[in-house]
């Protein structure tokens, strides 16, 4: 099987040299995004965990370094892609990650945080980010998510062979992830793949033969859930081992 042209994909020497050129090509994007919408219309930006935090802890150190940025930050609103389902003190968790890498140092960003574990259970944790979604983005969809992907194809918490899909409610509830803890909340597939840009950012050999398959071989998105996303609108950011099966150097 083979499938369509190959979707942008920028490479670099390795994880450290990654992280920092999407954080380089990024901070424009997000100044700008920043100027032209308002607190409320912001700029609808999710994010997942990983080496996505490597991305805002280079963005931090960016911005901390300019003098001037221009940027109202209450004009972008932070969702998160998937979150682990643990108290809020937890070291797991994605967002006080998020938090302190790179969000403690912008003044007033709208942080939409999925909820931690505080005994209200797995469903009513995800009823109440389907609420929140829906007052804050309604039918819309999101404007840019920045994401990673795991060794098996996986992106957010949509795993292979597993429901990617929540039957059209805006949250999947995930209660035996492989990848620990088990208990995590996701959005769809189908809300991250319609976001208006996607930027996966994927370095290591271990995630090579995964973007191989999804990318040049045609894997379904049931195998290799990364195949789930639109070509035309999702940017690759690899490393030199993980690119290694793909025609590019
Ligand atoms: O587990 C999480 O919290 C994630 O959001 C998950 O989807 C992550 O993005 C991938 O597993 C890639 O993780 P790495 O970037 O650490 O390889």
């Amino acid at each position: 099987m083979t499938s369509s042209p190959l979707p942008r994909i920028v490479t670099a020497s390795d994880r450290k040299n990654l992280a920092s050129a999407v954080a380089r090509e990024l901070l424009p994007i997000l100044v700008q995004d920043a100027r032209e919408h308002s607190a409320d219309r912001p700029f609808q930006w999710a994010i997942a965990g990983g080496v996505v935090h490597d991305v805002l802890a280079d963005l931090a150190s960016i911005i901390a370094d300019e003098d001037d940025l221009d940027a109202d930050w209450s004009h972008i609103r932070v969702w998160w892609v998937d979150e682990r389902f643990v108290q809020a003190t937890h070291s797991e968790r994605n967002d006080q990650q998020a938090v302190s890498a790179l969000f403690a140092q912008l003044p007033g960003i709208q942080l939409r945080p999925m909820p931690s574990d505080r005994g209200q259970g797995l469903d009513q944790a995800a009823e109440d980010y389907a609420d929140l979604w829906r007052s804050d983005i309604g039918d819309g969809v999101l404007d840019f998510a920045l994401i990673g992907m795991g060794p098996d194809g996986h992106i957010a918490s949509l795993f292979p062979g597993r429901a990617h899909e929540a039957d059209g409610a805006p949250v999947l509830v995930v209660r035996d992830s492989p990848k620990m803890p088990p208990l995590r909340l996701s959005l769809p597939m189908s809300t991250i793949a319609s976001a208006r840009d996607i930027w996966v950012v994927a370095p290591g050999d271990s995630k090579a033969d995964a973007l191989a398959e999804a990318l040049v071989l045609g894997a379904h998105e049931q195998d290799r859930p990364i195949a789930g996303l639109p070509r035309d609108r999702t940017t690759f950011w690899l490393d030199t081992d993980s690119a290694r099966g793909l025609e590019v150097r």
